[in-house]
């Protein structure tokens, strides 16, 4: 069973989904987190009895909060599951002898491949004790971007390592963290299995692997803030990797065939900053610790006791917040802002009664330069020098400056430019939080938001049988752009030359101010040309005005990490534009949509069934694992081949 098959009927659950991704048996997706012992035999017991503290065994089993999942969600754990189950399946501990020497002939990782793992102070079961460091040659690197270890348990049995921080031919020291068994459903039987693998820490490496490069790493917290794993990564390699990411979501979570459905997926578009891109960050501290009354009152008394906590970030793989004083992702000008934020909570930290989470967000104003070089006059000439000025980042743009600041009020208003295109939210609510990638992936999604077939209609509101500029062709052309998950209007702004009118829908009231504001006030759309509403995206069609058909129009879509809900899906395929365009920040939800889209929803005569035109991912979070995936899909219309 591959990985693709071990997640297709884990995809949905309940009765009303496609018959495709209904499953062997019914899925259970307890996630059940276990130490445990190996012996496949003796799945985990579900309820844990609780112990006295020091009589617990060292195998402790933990059952994990949502007991029922009724949808494939594509979190990092079901990503990292499909990664081991596959390593497990597909890779015998032979062939990640050879891969390593591939990579590193002689070296110490090839040697160490395929060795039992030394354990520093041996478990009565064949797993090694928590807690306990370990030697291990590092196989190959997760979709998640951790390193994935294939080595033999002291009983002999394969059983795969997560090493954060790690490459592909490091031989490393790790730190025991937890035994993880995840059941799935057996190919065999009805019956679930538990697979298994263990988490760790990093500790240190051994043997470096070829690709490692120290000098790369430009954080002193690497290897201890859970952010930015791949610094060590050469960034073409970042790239590549992020490439393999997209084509094994899609081989694995979208039931397609990927030789006949899928295409070959595009090379990843870089980010133009590698560093300094994120223009917002949001580090935080934990509430005060507890102590007992002195005066032996029942209750805790929580006070601060003249401490500053730790400001800043998640330390790998733990729920404890590292202090980080500075974030080489983040922007300038947002940096600066942390750092100030810090100092505040510093000073003010006996206000706090609970912790807190700081915002640290970008802001531009954009300024003629002879205006610039009047205002540095005016400002040289007062007496009052005013804090904000301190903290600006002032970037040439040519003819213009761009006067960068940091907004830490969630209320307050930001502004960002993409291109000569304006967008003001407030700071609290979305926008992509890569900036400098913003001009290249937009235009990238106007460049195939029409097909070679299809006609712009901006200038021409009746334009049906327009010919098409580029084969002269006679085709309808597209009036319509439907921008779902809308936010603040991105997509509809930076797509309005192409169409003549643009519906953007979003949940969130506050993004959908800021898109009318920025269509019709900063932008100069007529609310003819672009309007917006505030609902569920599923709630769209009912909605849409009589003129706008499938047949003139396309379709952008760019949800939340879960992906789109099927009652959408249903009705996007009902509705059955010419063309879609799906953006998201989780390739595994995209590829299980895009599934749906493909396939159609299988024993419903419902909508259209695309193919996929492309596939690529964006880098809009160099150094991290993530990856934007932006799959284009045309309709197929009738009579064309089902496959390919
Ligand atoms: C990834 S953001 C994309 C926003 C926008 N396309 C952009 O690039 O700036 C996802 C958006 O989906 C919205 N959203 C989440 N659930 C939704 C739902 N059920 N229906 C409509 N919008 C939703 C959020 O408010 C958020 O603005």
């Amino acid at each position: 069973m591959s990985a693709a098959q071990l997640v297709r009927p884990l995809l949905f659950a309940s009765r009303s989904v496609p018959r495709q991704f209904r499953g062997v048996g019914k899925p259970n997706l307890h996630r059940i987190v276990m130490a445990s012992s190996a012996d496949a035999s003796h799945p985990a017991p579900n309820t844990p009895k609780k112990r006295p503290h020091g009589d617990r065994p060292q195998h402790r089993f933990k059952r994990a909060k949502k007991d029922l999942k009724t949808r494939f969600e594509g979190t990092h754990e079901d990503v990292l599951l499909a990664d081991v189950w596959d390593l497990l399946a597909n890779t015998t501990l032979e062939d990640a002898k050879v891969g390593a020497s591939a990579n590193e002939k002689d070296t110490e990782a090839a040697r160490a491949v395929s060795s039992e793992p030394k354990t520093a102070d041996a478990a009565p079961s064949s797993l090694p004790e928590k807690w306990s460091e370990i030697e291990l040659p590092i196989t190959s690197l997760s979709c998640t971007g951790d390193g994935l270890a294939l080595t033999r348990l002291s009983d002999g049995t394969p059983h795969v390592y997560v090493v954060p921080f790690t490459l592909p031919g490091d031989v490393v020291v790790a730190k025991v963290v937890r035994h993880t068994a995840a059941p799935i459903p057996s190919s065999s039987s009805r019956e679930m299995q538990p697979i298994r693998y263990t988490v760790t820490d990093f500790v240190r490496v051994v043997a470096p692997s070829p690709q490692r490069d120290g000098a790369l790493v430009k954080c002193k917290y690497f290897a201890a803030c859970s952010g930015c794993q791949l610094q060590m990564l050469d960034y073409g390699a970042q790239l590549a990797h992020k490439r393999t990411v997209v084509e094994r979501a899609f081989a694995r979570f979208s039931g397609l065939d990927t030789k006949k459905e899928v295409p070959v997926v595009g090379d990843t578009v870089a980010s133009p900053l590698e560093y300094r891109y994120r223009t917002k960050l949001t580090p935080h501290f934990d509430g005060p610790p507890g102590r007992k009354q002195s005066d032996g009152r029942k209750g805790i008394v929580r006070g601060w006791g003249g401490q500053v906590p730790p400001i800043g970030f998640m330390r790998k793989g733990t729920r404890q917040t590292i202090d980080i004083e500075e974030c080489p992702i983040g922007t300038e000008a947002v940096e600066k802002g942390m750092r100030r934020e810090r100092d505040r909570v510093a000073r003010d930290i006996e206000k706090y009664k609970r912790g807190a989470t700081l915002l640290c967000r970008e802001s531009t104003r954009r300024v003629a330069k002879y205006e610039w070089e009047k205002e540095k006059e005016q400002r040289a000439k007062s007496v009052e020098v005013k804090r904000e000025w301190e903290d600006e980042v002032v970037e040439d743009r040519g003819e213009f400056v761009h006067v960068k600041s940091c907004v830490t009020d969630s209320n307050a208003e930001t502004i960002e430019y993409v291109d000569d295109n304006v967008f003001s939210n407030t700071a609290g609510a979305f926008f992509q939080n890569n900036n400098s990638i913003l001009p290249v992936f937009t235009q990238y999604i106007r460049d195939n938001a029409l097909g070679p077939l299809e006609a712009s209609s901006a200038s021409n509101e009746d334009g049906t049988n327009l010919p098409n500029p580029c084969t002269n062709v006679p085709s309808t052309a597209l009036f319509n752009l439907i921008d779902a998950y809308s936010g603040s209007g991105l997509f509809t702004i930076t797509l309005s030359s192409l169409f003549s009118h643009s519906i953007g829908i979003d949940i969130s009231p506050a993004s959908i101010r800021s898109a009318n504001r920025n269509a019709h006030e900063l932008n100069k759309l007529s609310p003819s040309r672009a309007s917006f509403q505030t609902a569920d995206a599923a709630a769209l069609f009912e909605s849409l005005p009589d003129n706008v058909k499938g047949d003139n129009s396309a379709v952008v879509i760019d949800p939340p990490r879960k992906g789109c809900d099927e009652g959408f899906l249903r009705q996007l395929a009902g509705f059955a534009p010419r063309r879609v365009v799906y953006v998201s920040c989780n390739v595994a939800t995209q590829a299980r949509d895009v599934g749906v889209l493909v396939k159609g929803i299988e024993g419903e005569e419902v909508g259209s069934r695309y193919m996929i035109e492309s596939l690529r991912g964006f880098d809009f979070f160099p150094q991290t694992g993530h990856v934007e995936g932006v799959c284009v899909l045309t309709r197929r219309e009738k009579g064309e081949a089902e496959s390919g």
